[in-house]
């Protein structure tokens, strides 16, 4: 194994390794590999029916080392963190929040933040300034913009966690001393802006109660702040916390998950022409080859985008090749023994079950040509891609609840900026020689093909995009 992770950058997620092992050596869909004295002994499961096990066969809980990964940062009782009782009660709360029906409810305010993304590109474009495009999904829990302060906060802590994530990096004391410092002074300042939104909408919500609970579509914030208001229970401590720790993980989760998938689409648009003209063409047939056309249009009628079939299916094919990392689970405590195929997988307690995407959504017998970029191979729905194979917000009860807004995010911001700006990526370093063989990306995006490990999975090193207004043909 260390063969393969010698091969990875700092803090990069161990899952090339992994794919890269399973090929050569052409291990089975079932295996273990134990990371002792560095990490936990896994039973990795790299087939779509092996992954489907503990996900969509049956529901195994999160395991303590995703629950204890929380730990003083987002907090333990994030709705990711839990298991039994808490989390059904969270998954009540919140659900219905960003089911697909709530989600276009917050269509207006996505395509005016895409607008807004828009004139900061066009304004980069001007000055030839290389740009970072970020998403802001963490609008949906409060139904306003946190301060630029709060947002500043987050993108360090996820720098922090990558520092935390790269081996060795605190084995230093004062290193590990100065860390600590900078994340509690992130996640002070954080919390405290939530706590004082949560109390200011307490407070709002208590005054006008009937209203609030007409609204059509409450906020992830008020889901969780009306049904004390309504039986006139108290905001008590351990309901502030509940709720400031979610608002956490929203925020972490929300964030980094789109904007590294959107980082990833705008990467892989930028080196693949072919897949950048036929997205700009369904997106003039579909809506105008003019900007602000396009805009109205939106705006009329922001169901437009369910056309997009081409446009989604690129986003499809960037979260195939770029999974957001590694899932895990428990296997219940009675269960001693998994089994797949006819063989016995004996599990001891401290077993970790990997459910290894990126191994399956590289498996040529799963997926015809993986290492290559090619949207088209969604264009037929479901039915082109086998059963359990592709799991980019994992399958099963715990998948992602914020899917259908992470798709509509990034529909409808491919949809107002491919059109009409070029992307080119500078500083990356693209490789001569691949560095393994099951995919062949960091020819093409250099430092950026291998994932690191913050909260979830990001592009390794900064990176830097040059922008331009596109010339369109007349
Ligand atoms: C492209 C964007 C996204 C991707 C690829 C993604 C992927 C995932 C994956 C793979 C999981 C399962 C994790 C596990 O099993 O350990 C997950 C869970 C989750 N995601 Fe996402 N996600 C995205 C966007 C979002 C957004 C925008 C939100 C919220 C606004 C969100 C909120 C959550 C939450 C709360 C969970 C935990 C659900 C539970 O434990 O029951 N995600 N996501």
């Amino acid at each position: 194994m260390g063969f393969y992770t010698r091969k990875l950058p700092p803090a990069a997620y161990l899952h090339f390794a992994i794919t890269q092992m399973k090929q050569d050596f052409g291990l089975p869909d079932i295996f273990y590999l134990d990371l002792w004295p560095f990490g936990p002994c896994l039973l990795l499961l790299t087939s779509p029916d092996a992954a489907a096990i503990p996900t969509t066969a049956n529901n195994f809980p999160m395991p303590d080392v995703v629950t204890n990964s929380f730990d003083g940062n987002v907090g333990t009782t994030f709705i990711e963190a839990t298991n039994g009782p808490l989390w059904k009660y969270l998954m009540h709360q919140l659900t219905p929040g960003l089911n697909s029906t709530a989600v276009k409810t917050f269509s207006n305010s996505i395509i005016d933040y895409a607008r807004a993304l828009y004139d900061r590109l066009e304004q980069c474009a001007e000055i030839a300034q290389p740009v970072e495009i970020q998403h802001d999904p963490v609008y949906r829990f409060f139904g306003e913009k946190l301060s630029e302060q709060a947002y500043k906060d987050t993108a360090h802590m996820v720098d922090l966690m990558l520092t935390k994530n790269s081996v060795g990096a605190l084995i230093n004391p004062v290193t590990n001393w100065r860390w600590k410092q900078e994340m509690n002074e992130c996640l002070w300042r954080l919390e405290g802006e939530i706590q004082a939104r949560v109390n200011a909408r307490h407070a709002e919500l208590q005054e006008q109660q009937d209203k609030a609970a007409n609204t059509r579509a409450p906020t992830l914030l008020d889901r969780m702040l009306l049904p004390r208001v309504q039986s006139q229970l108290p905001l008590d401590s351990s309901h502030m916390k509940l709720i400031l720790e979610n608002a956490k993980g929203f925020i972490i989760a929300g964030y980094g998950t789109t904007t590294a998938t959107s980082t990833y689409i705008w990467m892989l648009l930028s080196t693949h022409l072919e897949v950048l003209r036929k997205l700009r063409e369904e997106h003039d047939r579909a809506f105008d080859s003019d900007f602000e056309r396009t805009f109205e249009l939106l705006q009329e009628n922001p169901s437009l985008i369910k056309s997009l079939h081409y446009t989604t299916t690129v986003i499809h094919e960037t979260l195939r090749l770029f999974p957001i990392g590694m899932t895990a689970r428990q296997a219940p405590p009675n269960l001693t023994m998994l089994e797949h195929k006819g063989v016995k997988y004996l599990l001891l307690k401290n077993h970790l079950l990997g459910i290894m995407t990126q191994s399956i959504h590289y498996d040529p017998e799963v997926f015809e040509d993986p290492k290559r970029f090619r949207p088209n191979r969604f264009l037929d729905g479901d039915q082109s891609v086998p059963r359990n194979a592709y799991r980019p917000f994992e399958r099963g009860v715990r998948a992602c609840i914020g899917q259908a807004l992470a798709m509509d995010e990034l529909k409808i911001s491919l949809l107002m900026l491919a059109r009409w700006f070029e992307f080119e990526l500078v500083d990356h370093e693209s490789a001569k020689e691949p560095l393994f063989a099951h995919t062949d990306l960091d020819t093409k995006l250099g430092k950026h093909a291998f994932q690191v490990h913050a909260f979830t999975a990001m592009p390794g090193g900064s990176v830097k995009m040059m922008i331009r207004l596109a010339r369109l043909p007349k």
